[in-house]
């Protein structure tokens, strides 16, 4: 892995932005493959001002809540929409849909279009317990898109978007880390002291289901982009930009 040390998030987020800027610009990105949460949004916002042409550029989101439409402000589309979309014009952009009636049958779809658009490069973040997208700890390495019951810790970590506890879904889907492996290149960012220690079991711990995003030490392109505060259990690991 390919490890990058920034003093702040804002100037990894740029760093970020520049590789995908170029990506866009030299037509190795047809796919991009886009991420939620809170870590990704000063990337967004460089992505959303500088006036890039995507239009040859089409969008796959990792994940989405089940039950949640479009219009509701917590959905993982009403963020994409607010975010990047309404801004910025990609020829098309996809997330599962929560509220299909068969779910099964909408993970099916989702692998369906992931294969007419592979991704050329994923943007990743990471949760407290390790997990990408929402493949908790224990889901296969071998998982495709499919459907999540949420931890209590990922729920408890969300809680912070919804106003009552009650109102965060308790399940979502999610592609699978097979189907996130399949990318050619992958940049997870990772913020802040609280994801120290899953950036740690990342890197340097075993490749093992119980850290999903340990499977990425498997991956031959992967870019982590990360604060000092999220890299500070890593010791001499990484090029360091002062
Ligand atoms: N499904 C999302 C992930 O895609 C995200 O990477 C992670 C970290 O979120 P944050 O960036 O807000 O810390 O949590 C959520 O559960």
């Amino acid at each position: 892995m390919d490890v990058h040390i920034f003093k702040t998030s804002d100037e990894a987020a740029k760093y970020a932005y520049e590789l995908i800027e170029k990506g866009i610009r030299e037509g190795q990105i047809r796919t991009l493959g886009l991420a939620t949460g809170g870590t990704p949004l000063k990337l967004y916002a460089y992505m959303r001002h500088a006036g890039l042409d995507v239009s040859n550029v089409t969008t796959v989101n990792l994940d989405e809540y089940v039950g949640l439409k479009d219009t509701d402000e917590h959905s993982y589309r009403y963020y994409m929409e607010k975010e990047l979309f309404s801004h910025m014009n990609f020829k098309q952009s996809y997330l599962p849909d929560g509220t299909a009636e068969d779910l099964e049958e909408e993970c099916a779809r989702y692998e369906r279009i992931l294969k007419t658009h592979p991704v050329d490069l994923q943007v990743l973040g990471i949760g407290k317990n390790g997990h990408i997208g929402f493949n908790e700890p224990g889901t296969s390495f071998d998982s495709r898109t499919h459907i999540v019951e949420l931890t209590e810790s990922t729920r408890e970590a969300n809680r912070r978007f919804f106003e009552r506890e009650e109102d965060v879904p308790d399940r979502a889907l999610s592609m699978g880390i097979a189907s996130i492996m399949d990318a050619k290149k992958i940049v997870l960012l990772a913020f802040g002291k609280s994801k120290a220690e899953a950036v740690r079991s990342m890197i340097k711990g075993p490749v093992d289901e119980a850290c999903p995003a340990s499977v990425l030490q498997m991956h031959p392109n992967v870019v982590v982009v990360a604060d000092e505060d999220a890299a500070s259990l890593l010791e001499d690991a990484g090029k360091r930009h002062d």
